[in-house]
């Protein structure tokens, strides 16, 4: 009798215990926002968020308002769609609302990493060391390098002026990934006289192979990131992982030249910090993800939005002339391909500006963070919000921000002198009269802002500046249409375009 009340006791309170993991208790608690489970225990909305998340949030916007929280995948997160009130949230104190929590959980199942204490620190450290200031005219003088290596080696050969074709997003993405690259971590060593040209051209080689697997694993990213890749892409997702901890590892990295101060500032402080070589190797993996994800897809964009639109094509161009001019360095026949500076890079106002209309329409990372301990908010509108301790707390500022009809005229428009003034200052936006902190959210914003956002405008800006300056360009067809975006990508950084689009190129003088 009694082995049966104690079997009945364990059997309820476990069917209690999976009810509760499952959410059928959670309700609503006074001064939280409307709570939506979806229909199915523990997963709640995540099939839907997963397959388009962009579309999700606007019809749950549309349903219960600017604040409301959601199950997705055993977690409750509350969405925060009111521009206004992002202020708060970004600033709160890191006790109660942590970034760290989530980033680590992603960093370990998707780079095989596992962060401490020290590595935001660590990490934040050596980018306004390296990514920032002094730093960043070093890396941008060592990127015009590797352009000059990928893009400009055989410009000056006499060749004729004949059109290659290509597809633009597969060169961008290339030809941005290896440049980045090979000034972040390093180039081949060339000892010796005449080994120059050999050492140029294995970088060449190793950079391309590396882009090419590494674009394996570009397109696994978005389902290993949510853990739901079928097996045979799971097995393939393992394969690429420690095929990237070897060719980047540490060891391997030391043999290396010009390895930037970044990279190597970063392991040096890892290992001072007694991490075991072997997660090292998995942190240089990391940081490439981190470093050229984005850059490549970007610069894409940028240039496809400027070929179609040929009024900005001008614009930019002649300005990108004017600065080359003025730095005494005409680009005509003969001539030798132009040395940008980070300064020359500091005098295209309209460059800027079509390079932040384009990551406003196509950079949509998601930011969330951790609920520490319960925490009251005051929105903009002044009603206290409660956030439950171990929910996350998220912002989505494609569609709060940078989306926003009331924010930007004709959102989904490329507009690109939307950003700059007529004496090329930047402008100012509104929304209901009141002036907008946050107009345009590509880096993310608090604690973990994009640390390499210097860098890589920079970086992006340069790729731009030298195609314009030595290159005709035009789609091999004018009249396609700009493709969709990959939706699946959602939250992850820059969006993917859904196909390629051809278009061809010849050296411009
Ligand atoms: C178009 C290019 C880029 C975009 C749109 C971009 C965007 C972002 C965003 C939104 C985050 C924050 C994610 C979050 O809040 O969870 C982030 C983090 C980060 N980015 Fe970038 N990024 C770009 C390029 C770069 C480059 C070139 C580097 C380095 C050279 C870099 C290094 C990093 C690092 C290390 C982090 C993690 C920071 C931390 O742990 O706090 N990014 N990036």
């Amino acid at each position: 009798m009694v082995l049966w009340v104690i079997l009945l006791c364990t059997l309820a309170s476990s069917l209690l215990g999976g009810l509760y993991v499952l959410g059928v208790f959670r309700r609503r608690r006074p001064n939280e926002p409307p709570l939506d489970k979806g229909t199915v225990p523990w997963l709640g909305h995540l099939l839907e968020f997963r397959k388009d998340s962009s579309e999700f949030l606007k019809r749950m916007q549309r349903k219960h308002g600017d604040v409301f929280t959601v199950l997705i995948g055993g977690y409750y997160f509350t969405f925060v769609m009111d521009p206004f009130s992002f202020g708060t949230i970004v600033k709160e104190s890191r006790s109660k609302l942590d970034f760290r929590t989530n980033a680590a959980q992603l960093v370990a199942r998707v780079f095989g990493y596992k962060p401490t204490q020290a590595t935001h620190s660590l990490v934040h450290a050596s980018s306004m060391k390296h990514l920032m200031g002094d730093g960043l005219t070093v890396l941008t003088q060592a990127t015009m390098e590797s352009f000059r290596k990928l893009l400009l080696f055989n410009l000056s050969s006499g060749e004729r002026r004949e059109w290659q074709e290509e597809n633009l997003f597969h060169y961008c993405y290339n030809i941005v990934f290896r440049a980045g690259y090979l000034a972040l971590y390093g180039t081949e060593p060339a000892r010796g006289a005449g080994n120059k040209e050999k050492a140029e051209e294995q970088d060449r080689l190793h950079s391309q192979q590396l882009f090419q697997e590494f674009r394996k694993y570009d397109r696994l990213f978005p389902h290993l990131a949510f853990a739901l890749l079928p097996p045979k892409d799971k097995r393939e997702a393992e394969r690429l992982k420690r095929h990237f901890w070897n060719v980047l590892s540490v060891k391997k990295l030391w043999q290396k030249d010009n390895i930037s101060g970044w990279i190597s500032d970063q392991d040096q402080l890892l290992a001072e910090n007694h991490i075991p070589e072997y997660m090292r190797d998995r942190f240089m993996f990391m940081l490439l993800w981190a470093s050229q994800g984005n850059t490549g897809p970007t610069a894409f964009w940028l240039l496809l939005y400027l070929l179609k639109h040929p009024e900005a094509l001008e614009a930019v161009r002649d300005e990108v002339d004017k600065v080359s001019r003025e730095s005494g360095q005409e680009v005509k026949g003969g001539s030798p391909p132009v040395t940008v500076t980070l300064d020359m890079l500091s005098q295209t106002p309209l460059l800027d500006s079509a390079l932040e209309e384009t990551l406003r329409l196509v950079a949509a990372p998601m930011l969330v963070r951790a609920v520490l301990e319960d925490t009251c908010l005051r929105t903009s509108s002044g009603t206290e919000l409660t956030l439950r301790k171990g929910d996350r707390v998220a912002l989505f500022p494609h569609i709060s921000v940078q989306m926003n009809p009331e924010i930007h005229e004709e959102p989904h428009k490329f507009k690109y002198d939307r950003f700059v003034n007529p004496d090329g200052s930047r402008k100012d936006f509104y929304r209901n009269g009141k002036k907008l902190k946050f107009v345009n959210m590509p880096w993310g914003a608090g604690v973990s802002t994009c640390p390499g956002r210097f860098f890589a405008t920079a970086e992006m800006k340069l790729f731009v500046f030298l195609m314009l300056s030595h290159f005709d360009l035009e789609l091999v067809n004018g009249e396609e249409e700009i493709p969709a975006i990959d939706i699946s990508r959602w939250g992850f950084g820059t969006m993917q375009p859904v196909h390629d689009i051809r278009f061809r190129y010849r050296p411009r003088f």
